[in-house]
């Protein structure tokens, strides 16, 4: 390598690292303060800083051109003191092994946040599922579990739907793991499609969780949810219900988007229209000529701004130009350490990722309980179950945050890492 491309490496680095755009890094950083601030030693950071496992795996799959292509996919699992680890699959291009090390971090603090009886786990493949056939997709899914599937299981690790994956990965998913143990494995895998298991609820759950903390948010603000404006990054699974939602309670929702692009309208965009439009990886900017880029709707004029797509979104270079005065991240790690610094001294309330995109985990885990008991609930029982479990989460971390004067994200690492820490404190670990 020549001398000026290593400096131009270091240089990069170094940025990076200054502004936190490794999220691994970033993580570690909060999950130590957090364990300080919690009065933990230093040998607890030990066990906590890393995930206890990490896979990498290899997937041969053959493509419709009758070719073999060989795909590479990750599972980590950060920490099982507290039960078996839980966390989504993700399809993109972009997977890489430390972002789903720190994706399992961030498992294991929402588990811990909403008290549920898991630690963190996350997977990923890198591919681009939008250039795939569904045959295609269909081998490298079951590839991918019996690559994985010494390690995983209904009581060691239970993977999920996340980036552009859906309940028809998860169903071939399971019944691959089925296949592979000879009987019938329901609650290997949550976000089934109904008819194999899947809970009422799971589809929109994530939004769902998104919306309640949104509402919770608001009042602390004075903001009435009614002719809000909000802008909405991302138009998949969690930011299309997620809009969907503030335009039914009354909000106007002045922006969305996707991979390519912005849709702007300062009178409100028709909502139920671009939901019939967008197509199943949440794309649905192509079909209009007017667009504006994903950057300049982040710095649109709004009272609430959702990151609902990709991580390291709202960093120190747009910081400062961000209009709303609530951010809720239903995205994983959209706002960097320093930028939230920015926004939290600018006085704007930011609901952290671990917090808000919590619901989608909390009724995966009502689909496990479901399948592991065989008896199924209503939509009415998830939903109230969801309500009480995000609203409590909600004012345990405000709390947390005004009590010890700490930002929410902080508070929100506080009070996922101690459950963790105990258990693995109790288990002898350390
Ligand atoms: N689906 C779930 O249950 C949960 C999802 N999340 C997080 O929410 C975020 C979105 O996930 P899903 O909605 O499930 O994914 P999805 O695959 O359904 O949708 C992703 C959306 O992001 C857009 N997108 C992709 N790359 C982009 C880019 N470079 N710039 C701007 N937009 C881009 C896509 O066009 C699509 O609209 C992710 O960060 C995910 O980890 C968090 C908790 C649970
Ligand atoms: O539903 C689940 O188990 C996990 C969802 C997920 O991957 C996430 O919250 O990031």
């Amino acid at each position: 390598m020549a001398a000026t491309t290593v400096l131009n490496k270091q240089k990069k680095e170094t940025k990076q690292e200054k502004e936190g755009l490794n999220l691994f890094q970033s993580t570690q950083t909060i999950i130590k303060k957090a364990l300080d601030k919690l009065g933990y030693s230093e040998v607890m950071y030990e066990l906590l800083k890393e995930p206890i496992r990490m896979l990498t795996v290899r997937i041969p799959v053959q493509m419709d051109d009758g070719k073999v292509k060989v795909f590479t996919g990750y599972r980590s699992q950060h920490n099982d003191a507290v039960g078996p680890t839980k966390g989504g699959v993700r399809f993109h291009p972009e997977v890489n092994e430390e972002e789903v090390k720190a994706l399992s971090m961030w498992m294991s603090l929402k588990c811990g946040i909403v008290d549920l009886p898991y630690g963190g786990g996350k997977g990923g493949i890198i591919c681009d599922p939008r250039e795939m056939s569904f045959n295609e997709l269909e081998r490298l899914s079951r590839g991918y579990v019996r690559a994985i599937s010494q390690l995983v299981g209904p009581t060691k690790d239970i993977p999920a739907p996340d980036v552009f994956t859906n309940s028809q990965i998860m169903a071939w998913m399971m019944d691959e793991y089925s296949r592979i143990r000879e009987f019938d494995s329901p609650g290997f895998i949550t976000g089934k499609p109904l008819v194999l298991g899947g809970s009422h609820g799971r589809e929109t759950a994530t939004a769902r969780g998104v919306t309640i903390c949104i509402g919770q948010a608001a009042k602390k603000k004075g903001i009435n949810i009614k002719g809000a404006k909000v802008v909405v990054q991302g138009f998949g699974n969690a930011g299309s219900f997620l809009a969907k939602f503030m335009h039914d309670a009354g909000a106007n929702v002045v922006g969305i988007s996707d991979a390519y692009g912005a849709l702007y309208d300062p009178d409100g965009l028709d909502i139920n229209y671009l939901l019939e439009q967008r197509d199943s990886f949440g794309t649905v900017t192509k079909q209009f000529a007017e667009t504006i880029t994903n950057q300049e709707l982040l710095e649109l004029d709004c009272d609430i701004l959702v990151p609902a797509a990709i991580s390291n979104q709202i960093t120190v270079e747009n910081a400062h130009r961000i209009k709303a005065s609530i951010i809720v991240e239903a995205a994983n790690g959209p706002t960097t350490l320093e930028a939230t610094r920015i926004l939290t001294d600018r006085g704007i309330l930011l609901v952290p990722d671990v917090l808000a995109s919590a619901g989608g985990v909390t009724v995966s885990y009502f689909e496990w309980v479901q399948n592991n008991q065989g008896y199924y609930w209503t939509e009415e029982e998830v939903a109230s179950r969801l309500n009480t479990v995000m609203v409590d989460s909600f004012e345990n971390i405000y709390e947390t945050s005004q009590t010890r004067e700490v930002d929410m994200r902080l508070a929100a690492y506080m009070v996922g890492i101690r459950k963790m820490a105990e258990a693995s404190h109790f288990r002898g670990w350390v």
